[in-house]
C-alpha cells in the first residue's frame, strides 16, 4: 500500500559562533577533548553553552523558584498538534487584535511567527514580546504550550515577566528563539523535545514541524 511521507520542516537555530546571543550570555564554544591520532581512534567534543542559547525550550523553574527543572516536566507538552500564527504585523507586542482567534480557538499548542526573516547573525533587541492577555486567552482555551520565535515571550529590559508569569498560571510550556521563515500560518504537529537537564532552568532543543496528512 502506497504511504505517503509527511514533509519535516526544521525550526531550530544552529549553534554556533554565530548563533545570536542574550547580551551577557557566555559564547557559545566547542572544544575537542579528543582527536584522532595514533594513539586515539576518536573525535571527542565539549560544549559550553547558556541553557536560552538558541532555539530553546524554558523550564518553569526559569521563572519560578518552585517550578520544575528540565530534567522534572512533562514530555506531552513539546509533541502533538500546532497552530502556527503570523503576526508579522505586530507591533513591540503581539496583541489580541494581531491574532487571528478563528484558528488559535482551542488550540494546544501556538506557535508566533513575528519576524519576516529571523536576524541571523546579529542580536535584535527590539524583538516583540508577547502580551499577557494573548496567554491569557490561549490559556482559557486550553493551550499547552506557546512558542514565538524571538528570544523571549516579555521584552528584553522586563523585571516582571508579566508574560512568563501568565504561562505559569496555566503551567504551560514555552519555546523560544524558533525559526519559522519557511513556515505558512496553519496547523502542523510539533515535536520538540528538551533534554533531561538535571536542575536545568532551561535547554536547548531540536524543534520540527511535521506535516499533517
Ligand atoms: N539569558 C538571559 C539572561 C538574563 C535574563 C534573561 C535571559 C534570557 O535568556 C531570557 C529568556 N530567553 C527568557 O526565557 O525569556
Ligand atoms: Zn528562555
Ligand atoms: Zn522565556
Amino acid at each position: 500500500m502506497f504511504r505517503a511521507t509527511p514533509r519535516i520542516w526544521d525550526i531550530s537555530q544552529r549553534i554556533g559562533t554565530s548563533t545570536p546571543l542574550w547580551p551577557g550570555e557566555p559564547p557559545v564554544r566547542l572544544s575537542r577533548r579528543a582527536e584522532i591520532s595514533s594513539d586515539c581512534p576518536v573525535n571527542v567534543g565539549a560544549l559550553t553553552l547558556g541553557l536560552h542559547t538558541g532555539t530553546h525550550a524554558d523550564a518553569p523553574l526559569h521563572y519560578s523558584n518552585a517550578g520544575a527543572a528540565s530534567a522534572d516536566t512533562q514530555l506531552a507538552p513539546y509533541i502533538g498538534p500546532c497552530v502556527v500564527a503570523d503576526v508579522r504585523g505586530c507591533h513591540a507586542r503581539v496583541e489580541i487584535g494581531d491574532c487571528d482567534w478563528d484558528t488559535l480557538a482551542g488550540a494546544q499548542r501556538v506557535l508566533f511567527r513575528t519576524y519576516e526573516r529571523f536576524p541571523y547573525g546579529h542580536w535584535d533587541e527590539n524583538f516583540a514580546a508577547i502580551a499577557p492577555e494573548v496567554v491569557a486567552r490561549l490559556r482559557e482555551g486550553g493551550a499547552l504550550l506557546i512558542g514565538t520565535d524571538t528570544p523571549s515571550l516579555d521584552p528584553q529590559n522586563s523585571k516582571t515577566m508579566d508574560t512568563h508569569k501568565e504561562v505559569l498560571r496555566g503551567d504551560m510550556r514555552i519555546l523560544e528563539g524558533l525559526v519559522l521563515d519557511d513556515i505558512s500560518a496553519g496547523e502542523y504537529e510539533l515535536i520538540s523535545l528538551p533534554l533531561a537537564i538535571e536542575g536545568g532552568d532551561a535547554s536547548p532543543v531540536r524543534a520540527v514541524l511535521r506535516e499533517l496528512l
